[in-house]
């Protein structure tokens, strides 16, 4: 079967479809089994973007990015608006289907996949909280692992049907629902509609649903827009502490501060292209960046 042809059985619970380009895979290109090899992940780089482009029209948004993300990493990938990063974010976790280039996880091309078949193989991103979910509660929003994660596939385990175990892999789907808003410090606000959260607090839930399924490599999207500076040390703390239990994340940040300060590698992109790829001191440093920064709007 496709890797689209039983995308209908799930819910839509997000919209994170880019529309009729998901219908479909990146059709099979011709190359070499030995070019296809170059393009897989090494050892300790669980993500492997190479040459991804897409173009809206006549508009190239990403035009041949192409980056490695090292195992257990915080790497920053930052722009001027318009750079292209939510693109690439959206091409890499499936929401639009790239024009051209590739995707690998570990060892598996991901390179069109809808998101819910990129987020079973290990590759999350944070969603806003969308309006229908704030009418849950906060743990009926971890039950209910959203389309492009990997939970969806645990909780269709545990329907009517499933083969065995359904109470207990329904109970460790609880319990580790529970786990994770424990860590993240919004266990007591369980039984709290998440409309009634702070935006702080949102983001800490939008977090903590992006973990629940253990993936290995997350995608945050400004993940501290709107966040007091309180929320902000322990959201930031708590991703310092996944990384060191070996979890892998690539940050889209406008706080150049928070960026400059907590990762170790910094992605810059400007007009769709990698501007360049280095420790925080280097880029800052670097003339291309600055000037990218200057001439933009920021
Ligand atoms: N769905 C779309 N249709 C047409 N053009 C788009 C679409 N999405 C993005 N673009 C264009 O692609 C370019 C890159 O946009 P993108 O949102 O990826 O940049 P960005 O770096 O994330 O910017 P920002 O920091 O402002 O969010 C922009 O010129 C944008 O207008």
């Amino acid at each position: 079967m496709s890797e689209t042809g039983d995308a209908d059985q799930t819910n839509v619970i997000e919209g994170t479809e880019g529309g009729p380009e998901n219908l479909s895979e990146i059709d099979p290109d011709t190359e070499s089994d030995v070019e296809r090899a170059a393009r897989r992940t090494p050892p300790g780089k669980p993500l492997r973007v190479r040459d991804l482009r897409k173009e809206f029209g006549g508009l190239t948004a990403v035009d041949g990015v192409s980056f490695d993300i090292e195992e257990g990493s915080l790497t920053g990938l930052i722009g001027p608006n318009g750079a292209g990063k939510s693109t690439t974010f959206d091409c890499i976790t499936g929401v639009h289907r790239p024009t051209g280039g590739s995707v690998h996880l570990r060892d598996e091309e991901i390179t069109g996949l809808r998101p819910h078949r990129i987020a079973n193989r290990g590759l999350v991103r944070t969603f806003q909280i969308t309006r229908e979910l704030t009418e849950m509660t906060v743990l009926e929003n971890m039950l209910l692992a959203p389309r492009g994660q990997r939970g969806e596939s645990l909780w269709r385990s545990v329907l009517p049907g499933a083969r065995g175990g359904v109470r207990t892999q329904e109970r460790e789907l609880r319990d580790r629902a529970w786990e994770t808003l424990e860590r993240f410090e919004i266990d007591h606000l369980a039984e709290e509609y998440a409309g009634n959260l702070s935006g702080g607090q949102r983001k800490l839930l939008e977090m903590a649903r992006a973990l629940l399924t253990d993936p290995d490599v997350v995608l945050l999207d400004e993940p501290l827009a709107g966040v007091n500076p309180t929320l902000e040390r322990k959201l930031l703390a708590q991703v310092h502490e996944l990384r060191e239990e070996g979890y892998t994340f690539l940050l889209v940040e406008h706080d150049m501060d928070v960026i400059m300060e907590h990762c170790e590698r910094v992605i810059v992109m400007h007009q769709g292209r990698v501007l360049a790829d280095d420790d925080p001191e280097t880029v800052r440093a670097d003339e291309r960046v600055i000037d990218a920064y200057l001439g933009a709007n920021v």
